[in-house]
């Protein structure tokens, strides 16, 4: 779907294009925060054997984190995680039915070993900020700029809060 012209260091795949208005969220991130990315379909039910290469392959192309988003029976960021070693988060997509508790529960609960950093359902916004956090540990450049982006965070809040006491005539 989208390829970056940067060596992409981070991976954001998912089981179908109807996941893409919710894994968009991730690519927002890294949009925002200049980092290279690659967006993809990779499922590990319809396409099992490429699903398997996309695994094995994504550390030594040079990714550093994969997302990976999916909706219903969702195998495909558990099923990652077992063929690579990066980390993997996973994106709870809500499909029509089950409001997102089968997706979740789905990438959840993995077996010892094989850890998925789960997000809440649909929460690929913070899976996009979490890739960024894992990145800038190993990068002051980054780690300031998810810094700066947390006094900005606080300060939004703190507004919030100002304006909510004016409302309420304290
Ligand atoms: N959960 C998975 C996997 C997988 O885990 O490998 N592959 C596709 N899917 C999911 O099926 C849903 C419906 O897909 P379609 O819209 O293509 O029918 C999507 O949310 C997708 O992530």
């Amino acid at each position: 779907m989208t390829a970056r012209t940067a060596s992409p260091v981070v991976g954001i795949v998912m089981g179908s294009d109807s996941d893409w208005p919710v894994m968009k969220a991730a690519a927002e991130v890294m949009d925002e925060f200049g980092i290279a990315y690659e967006a993809d379909v990779v499922s590990a039910h319809r396409m099992p054997r490429e699903m398997i290469a996309y695994g094995e392959g994504a550390a030594g192309r040079g990714l550093k984190a994969i997302i990976a988003g999916a909706g219903g029976a969702a195998h495909l960021p558990g099923m990652l995680a077992s063929v690579t070693p990066l980390p993997v988060i996973g994106v709870p997509v809500p499909l029509k039915y089950l409001d997102g508790m089968d997706s979740l529960l789905s990438i959840v609960q993995m077996p010892a070993g094989v850890p998925v950093a789960t997000v809440s359902v649909a929460g690929a916004r913070n899976a996009g900020l979490l890739a960024v956090r894992m990145l800038a540990a190993h990068d002051p450049a980054l780690l300031a700029r998810m810094t700066a982006f947390q006094a900005d965070l606080n300060a939004q809040a703190t507004e919030k809060g100002r304006k909510l006491r004016e409302e309420a005539g304290r």
